[in-house]
């Protein structure tokens, strides 16, 4: 399987598939700095004018709720439309679930749209499938991913999604079979947007991966790997972010092979 995963992150280098994100003010500059390091081609687009001829020439779409608004909202709407009509792959990361109404009623209504992907990290996971029992705090983690593995369940079986838990261990679900991943630093979570950076990263791979496990599996694999390796070589936050961008970029398939630690069970 690591052979296979580094495969996709290979096609991603050579195929440069386009994607299309709708995502928060944060970390739109992260994302398609991370997007471009491992060989994709990013395009940040909400303009309504502009969505129809957006679903022609992208091959996935990112939608990422973390600063919604009403017209950021219908711009998500319509752009899920038009990636389920032309039969397009596209990822969902529920920033916040749970922390207000507003993006409770709007993760709603977009996972009634079949999302290909939901990446989001234990509180979300566990607030998107209604089933949390700890509230979000913010936009952190505040659940373990394991506590998180019957919502990522259900929500896969009710709208036909791929679910990945972020967190110290990785797990992605799916319809048929889970992988789990246990690469991944810390000090990731003291750089804002890295969850937003792996959804962007799952966008990539989901446009040239026909296998949606494998698919997600490789870029969270991909991220895990090299945040790990930029963290030994970082002294903080600061340095990790730049680190982390420069190892997308050149991490060769030994050290990928060597790192990564995949299982199919927790
Ligand atoms: N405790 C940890 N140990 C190792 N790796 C971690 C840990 N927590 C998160 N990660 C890694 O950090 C990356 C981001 O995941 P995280 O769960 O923090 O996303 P998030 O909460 O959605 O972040 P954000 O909303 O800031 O984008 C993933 O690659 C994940 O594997
Ligand atoms: C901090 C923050 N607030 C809204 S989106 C975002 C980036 C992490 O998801
Ligand atoms: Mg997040």
């Amino acid at each position: 399987m690591e052979k296979q995963l580094w495969d996709h992150v290979q096609t991603v280098r050579q195929q440069s598939p386009l994607v299309q994100n709708i995502t928060n003010f944060v970390v739109m500059n992260n994302t398609a700095n991370a997007l471009l390091a491992v060989g994709a081609s990013p395009i940040m687009a909400h303009g309504h004018a502009e969505l129809d001829d957006m679903s022609r020439i992208c091959r996935s779409l990112v939608v990422n709720i973390g600063t919604l608004d009403d017209y950021w909202v219908a711009a998500m709407f319509r752009a899920a439309v038009l990636a389920g009509e032309a039969g397009k792959p596209w990822v969902l990361d529920p920033v916040g679930a749970g922390a207000s109404g507003y993006r409770d009623t709007t993760l709603r209504e977009l996972l009634e749209h079949r999302p290909t992907v939901v990446r989001g990290n234990a509180s979300e996971i566990m607030a998107l499938a209604k089933a949390n029992t700890k509230a979000t705090k913010g936009v952190d983690s505040t659940a373990a991913s394991s506590e998180a593995l019957d919502a990522a369940r259900s929500i896969c079986q009710r709208y036909g999604s791929v679910v990945c838990i972020s967190g110290a261990v990785d797990v992605v679900v799916g319809p048929a079979q889970s992988m789990y991943i246990h690469n991944g630093d810390p000090l990731m979570t003291k750089v804002t947007g890295l969850g937003c950076s792996a959804t962007a990263l799952i966008g990539a791979f989901i446009a040239v991966v026909d296998n949606r496990v494998e698919a997600v599996g490789a870029a969270m694999a991909l991220m895990g790997v090299c945040g790990e390796l930029a963290a030994a070589a970082s002294s903080g936050p600061g340095s990790l972010q730049v680190n982390l961008l420069d190892k997308l970029y050149n991490i060769t398939e030994e050290e990928f092979t060597t790192r990564l630690r995949i299982s199919h069970e927790a």
